[in-house]
């Protein structure tokens, strides 16, 4: 289902403006980003007063594969970023500076900025890898992408304190919590501050949606689509980076199958983790911001399943007794240590036993039936009543003998009962069935842990498959068979509707001839940089594939009915790649595009009919010369020249 975006109000958008009122270097740097004559130079001179700008502008384009060599000179660093990244940066590394501390209650700032770089360095790496988004800009929106909690818990200090603390009893997720608390989420907030801070709209729309991608709409296989779930994906990463280790065990899987949804397989995709979390400790040095020792993912892979305690005869038996009458705890304490050789802890009550039994995890609990605060049938209750309690195995001891006394204890949820006073050889035998008992339930779970990972890791395989399937392996974006299919629920969709769809046929000029000039490889570096500038400007609901050699197909299904809308989305592509420079080896290649455009119209009864119509838009094109459009609109060819 489809959320609109949402965007904060005014108040909220004043504070966001007041950020950007930061003092010194970074102000600096913003102002000259602003005029229009600034020059590189002059750019770089003024990040050179701030030491940690400096320092991770220079990591940046070493580590980033836009350098051929070593760069150690600021000017240079800053005209490969770029001025829009050389901004998004300043402003995030200022509010990194700003909001190191606050006064929050319950909100760790440091924490906070930890998992933001860790996500905005997991952005940067899988951009690198699947081609989706420059790399630098991913790593700056990744920084900012939850700037909107920051901005919450300065606004409203004591309500957002308030959820935080709701927060760690819940599983309501913190933008719920906000919604009910402030009426507004941090992803409104943020989705505000990076419009105002100048982000591409793209890019926000995708960080707005990126913690519930399913809610975005976007359609599978489009541009937007990618770049919201690689944001989840970082997301992810980042979430499982802070998490405890056992949490880490829990979640891996699931990272794994998110890995194989942007075709990696298990390898690929345990290097990626590995390269990321190097870099965070890279840059958490640079930037001051504490971060987390993991092992290798793949240690983490192999160990997560043994992080069962199993139980072997060796292993000391904790078991927790829970007797409120001192003779009776006494005499149960040497029964279990002295005479079995367990390991014996004891509580006087059932409340008391709760809390102890959090914290020790017992194998067995023994427990006397009447007592005070909390009595033996409340605390097997409580205890079946979560999780963690579910696996003790639980033993009353009872004075009571009548058979309705017996199955309330066992509709309680104990696993035997021993009568007082306790005949130490039948006890025993008890207890050795109950060690039996604990054996074989956690032989299940492992098994459980064996196949949940087996499917995982089937899974993961089924999607790089399929994503193998239906990505065009040269330049990263959906091939024609994905596009076909595209094309055909589109198509349907539009039949149910009654919405118009435009279909581009989009090729290069003269393609032939780079190839013989430059040769094949430099043909095959023109085709991935002309796919991936039209990727980037790719429309929400837009869906763009390569469906031949140097042809690709962009469906448009916005509702564009007559030769006005539909010349625009055309000359947008064909200026664009024109206005693209492409560099390879110094040699800079002048690339044009020809498209043929059509709509769809009544007469036409299969989206066959349309592509065929684009088709012959697209040879109208190529015939009149080139590097222009043509449309097909009711068996009539027209040139955007004439319109
Ligand atoms: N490098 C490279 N070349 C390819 C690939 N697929 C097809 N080609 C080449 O693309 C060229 C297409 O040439 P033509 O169909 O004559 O078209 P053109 O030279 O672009 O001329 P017009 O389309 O008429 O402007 C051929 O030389 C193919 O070998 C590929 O994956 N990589």
């Amino acid at each position: 289902m489809n959320h609109a975006m949402r965007i904060a109000d005014s108040d909220q958008l004043k504070f966001s403006s007041s950020l950007l009122s930061s003092k010194g270097t970074a102000q600096a740097v913003l102002e000259a980003c602003q005029q229009k004559d600034a020059t590189n130079n002059e750019i770089a001179r003024l990040i050179q007063t701030d030491s940690v700008l400096c320092s991770y502008l220079i990591h940046l384009v070493n580590v980033s594969n836009q350098a051929t060599h070593v760069v150690t000179s600021l000017s240079e660093a800053v005209s490969l970023v770029g001025i829009p990244v050389i901004k998004q940066l300043t402003i995030g590394f200022s509010l990194i500076d700003q909001f190191r501390s606050g006064s929050t209650n319950g909100f760790d700032y440091q924490e906070f900025w930890s998992h933001s770089l860790l996500m905005a360095l997991a952005m940067q790496e899988l951009g690198k890898t699947t081609l989706i988004c420059a790399q630098d800009e991913l790593f700056a929106c990744g920084l900012m992408a939850r700037i909107g909690c920051i901005a919450l818990a300065t606004i409203y200090p004591n309500e957002y304190a308030a959820l935080i603390k709701q927060k760690q009893n819940s599983s309501i997720s913190i933008a719920t919590l906000e919604q009910q608390y402030l009426q507004t989420d941090h992803n409104e907030l943020t989705a505000t501050m990076l419009i105002d801070f100048g982000l591409p709209k793209i890019l926000v729309e995708a960080i707005y949606y990126h913690e519930v991608p399913a809610e975005s709409g976007f359609s599978e296989g489009s541009y937007p689509f990618q770049l919201v779930n690689l944001i989840h994906l970082a997301k992810q990463i980042a979430d499982f980076g802070l998490a405890s280790e056992s949490e880490r065990a829990v979640r891996i899987s699931e990272l794994m199958l998110l890995g194989g949804k942007i075709g990696l397989d298990t390898e690929s995709f345990g290097n990626l983790i590995d390269q990321i979390t190097q870099e965070w400790h890279a840059c958490g040095r640079i930037l001051q911001i504490k971060t987390v020792n993991l092992p290798s993912f793949h240690n983490m892979v192999s160990t997560s399943l043994p992080c069962l305690e199993m139980t072997t005869s060796d292993t000391p038996w904790r078991v927790l007794l829970v007797e409120d009458d001192p003779f009776g705890l006494e005499s149960a304490e040497e029964v279990l240590s002295d005479t079995l050789g367990y390991t014996v802890f004891s509580a006087t009550n059932g409340k008391q036993a709760l809390s102890l039994a959090m914290d020790i995890m017992p194998h067995v609990i023994v427990t006397d039936w009447a007592m005070p605060v909390m009595d033996g049938l409340a605390l097997t209750r409580a205890l079946r009543a979560t999780a963690w309690g579910q696996n003790i195995y639980i033993i009353m001891l009872t004075g009571y003998e009548d058979d309705k006394k017996i199955v309330e204890a066992f509709e309680a949820g104990v696993n035997d009962y021993v009568t007082k006073p306790v005949n130490v050889p039948a006890f025993r035998a008890r207890l050795h069935a109950a060690w039996h008992y604990r054996r074989l339930q956690e032989a299940w779970e492992r098994d459980q842990l064996h196949l949940k990972r087996f499917a995982a890791e089937l899974a993961v395989t089924n999607h790089k498959l399929k994503h193998d399937a239906l990505t065009d392996m040269l330049t990263g974006i959906p091939n024609r068979r994905a596009g076909m299919k595209a094309l055909t629920g589109a198509w349907n969709s539009a039949n149910r509707s009654g919405q118009s769809i435009a279909v581009m046929l989009i090729d290069i000029d003269h393609f032939k001839k780079i190839n013989d000039t430059y040769g094949h490889a430099i043909g095959d570096k023109v085709l991935k940089e002309v796919a991936t500038s039209i990727r980037n400007i790719t429309r929400k609901g837009e869906i763009f594939c390569r469906i031949g050699g140097e042809e690709f197909l962009m469906i448009c299904p916005n509702g564009c009915t007559d030769a006005k809308s539909a010349f625009p989305l055309a000359e947008r592509l064909r200026q664009h790649v024109k206005m693209q420079e492409i560099n390879i080896d110094e040699t800079r290649i002048q690339i044009s595009i020809s498209i043929g455009i059509a709509l769809k119209d009544a007469a036409m009864k299969s989206d066959e009919q349309l592509v065929k119509a684009a088709d012959r838009a697209l040879y109208a094109a190529k015939n009149a010369g080139r590097d222009r459009v043509y449309l097909a609109i009711e068996n009539k060819l027209i040139s955007s020249n004439f319109c």
